[in-house]
């Protein structure tokens, strides 16, 4: 492997940790990376040039070169113009399992491009038009779930467990074809097994965390760090429904009818079984991956809305009056009455602004190119860090304020194409995107309707404020004098990741420093120092979690 790989373009890379691992170590282990503090504090002046943060990420993943890319037109020619050098995303867990394989996340090359293209239909405007019938009975629920929550409590709900169970519930209806009578009821087989799918994988913080990383052939020789009762329970489970359905022909409007349309459609025009993308395996094995897709982004969004409403009793206020007001024109809470709520659509994006619930996008280089005199190689992987690029000055005035004014329909076109990517971006980015806006505006506009949202002792610091309280901490610790000693105390044990880096901005490197570290430690060191921490998911970046409880007070409306 070349090392001056970087160096050789002039772009400053950091120094690997280890010969063979690198700083996947320190992750593991959980040691301080000092030097990265540095590193990243000589690199800003560059960032802010050229909006490019690049290091080798011999160090990070196994001895692959990585780019970190946060200017937007760089993330669109990459996302978007290029997309035929970057076609593909690093497998982290590749599945050996025949039919679990043939998740759209676990493709690449042709193969991907076939079954999304196949897959794509079953999103359509029509469909999910069709799937929010489906819905409208889960906000029902989840109403209903939230008085019997607020009688035992006083009001005092964490609303992050409330959406956790509702996603549950529609993606049991609207992907798997079942309902969910008693929502997230623990001795249920399809909610525990849920769960376990869900839940953290147990050999995360151990050494064999970072196997797939440095040895991803391994992975491919048997060794496995998932965990697979609950993935082979939901392909059975999958299997029993299809094949009932098949027999029964009785349509129900959800995911699964689509995908068994859209393979009937492919069997009329194709004829021949090898034409065939829409295979039986292909449809269990997207149903399961809709689940793990979108259990926890959709209950984040909804979390830190509802969350941001707390905070801001004048945005609910707007929020409420549109809501009740296209009630009335509309007949109800449905799909025609949600898609006339622009003002809730301003607050969405704002929040997925401010909470991105993915914290970066990943791209395999698949030709070698160059772009803006930049060499990518074939192998290189390309790290996009959406929060920094959503939390940067640049592009976002007073980014830490949570402010839907931004994409009011005057102001929303000056927002920079490539700056605002919650969902991705080009061909390769989210799916299901319209199926989670869609659920979750539904529940929202029944909690709004029928709860007053309030903050209360219990509800955590503000989310702005959570960041700016850590961003003097970072500010305190770059000005420091003696910045090598101060850093030191400051990281305590915390290695640092890329994602949230963003400019000169150093509110915009501790997020980053928060998210993307290894999770126990810096938990520890945060809470110390009395700042209010989101749980972190190692690698993986944010992701709302019954960990951190998100307590609001709720008083009925009706
Ligand atoms: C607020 C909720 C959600 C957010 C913020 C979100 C975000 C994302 C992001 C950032 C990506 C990567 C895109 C890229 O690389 O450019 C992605 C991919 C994906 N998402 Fe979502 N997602 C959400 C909900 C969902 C839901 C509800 C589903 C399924 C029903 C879903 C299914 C997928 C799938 C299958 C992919 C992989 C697509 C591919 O590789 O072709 N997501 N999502």
């Amino acid at each position: 492997h070349d090392f001056d790989y970087f160096s050789k373009q002039r772009i400053p890379t950091e120094k690997p940790v280890h010969h063979i691992v690198g700083n996947l170590w320190n992750f593991w282990k959980q040691v301080p990376l000092v030097p990265d503090f540095i590193f990243l504090s000589k690199c800003l002046p560059v960032l802010r040039s050229s909006g490019v943060l690049v290091y080798d990420s011999r160090s990070f993943e196994g001895n692959r070169p990585a780019w970190n890319i946060a200017d937007p037109d760089l993330i669109r020619e990459i996302g978007i113009k290029e997309f035929d050098h970057f076609t593909d995303r690093r497998i982290f867990f590749p599945l050996r399992d025949p039919t679990l394989s043939k998740m759209l996340v676990l493709l690449k090359g042709e193969e991907w491009k076939n079954v999304r293209s196949s897959v794509s239909p079953v999103f359509s405007s029509g469909k999910i038009k069709k799937m929010s019938l489906l819905m409208e009975s889960c906000g029902e629920a989840l109403v209903e779930q939230l008085r019997k929550a607020i009688q035992k409590s006083q009001g005092v709900v964490n609303i992050r467990d409330q959406f956790g169970a509702y996603t549950l519930n529609v993606i049991a209806t609207c992907a798997f074809g079942t309902k969910l009578e008693s929502l997230g009821e623990e001795n249920d087989p399809f909610t525990r097994n849920a769960r376990k799918f869900l839940a953290d994988n147990p050999v995360a913080g151990t050494p064999f965390f970072i196997i797939p990383f440095v040895f991803p052939s391994l992975m491919n020789v048997g060794l496995n760090v998932m965990p697979m009762a609950p993935l082979y329970f939901f392909r059975d489970l999958i299997r029993d429904i299809m094949k009932q359905r098949k027999a029964e022909r009785n349509e129900r409007g959800d995911a699964l009818d689509a995908m068994l349309e859209q393979a009937e459609k492919e069997k009329q025009e194709g004829g021949a079984e090898a034409q065939i993308v829409m295979t039986d395996d292909v449809i269990t094995a997207q149903s399961i991956l809709f689940f793990g897709a979108g259990f926890d982004t959709t209950a984040a969004m909804m979390t830190f809305l509802t969350y941001s409403l707390a905070l801001h009793p004048d945005i609910q206020d707007r929020v409420h009056q549109e809501i009740e007001k296209n009630i009335q024109e509309h007949g109800g809470i449905n799909h025609e009455m949600i898609n006339a709520c622009v003002y809730l659509e301003q607050v969405v994006q704002e929040t997925l602004r401010l909470y991105p619930p993915n914290s970066r996008l990943e791209r395999e280089c698949t030709k070698d190119c160059i772009i803006n005199g930049m060499e990518f190689k074939k192998g290189d992987f390309v790290f996009i860090p959406v929060n920094a690029v959503h939390s940067s000055r640049d592009y976002y005035p007073d980014p830490e304020v949570f402010d839907p004014e931004r994409f009011s329909p005057e102001k929303k076109s000056s927002i920079v194409t490539g700056a605002f990517i919650p969902f991705g971006i080009g061909p390769r980015n989210c799916i299901g995107m319209r199926f989670a806006l869609e659920e979750g505006k539904l529940a929202l506009c029944h909690l709004i309707h029928s709860f007053r949202i309030l903050k209360c002792p219990e509800t955590p610091s503000a989310a702005g404020k959570e960041r700016t309280s850590i961003a003097h901490i970072a500010s305190d610790a770059i000005n420091a004098t003696d910045s090598k000693d101060a850093l030191r105390k400051l990281s305590g044990k915390a290695s640092l990741w890329t994602d949230h880096l963003c400019g000169e901005d150093t509110a915009c490197l501790m997020p980053f420093l928060q998210v993307q570290s290894g999770r126990r430690r810096v938990d520890l060191i945060f809470s110390r120092k009395g700042v209010p921490m989101e749980w972190a998911a190692g690698v993986f970046g944010t992701v709302p979690h019954k960990k951190t409880p998100v307590k609001v007070k709720l008083e009925s409306r009706l």
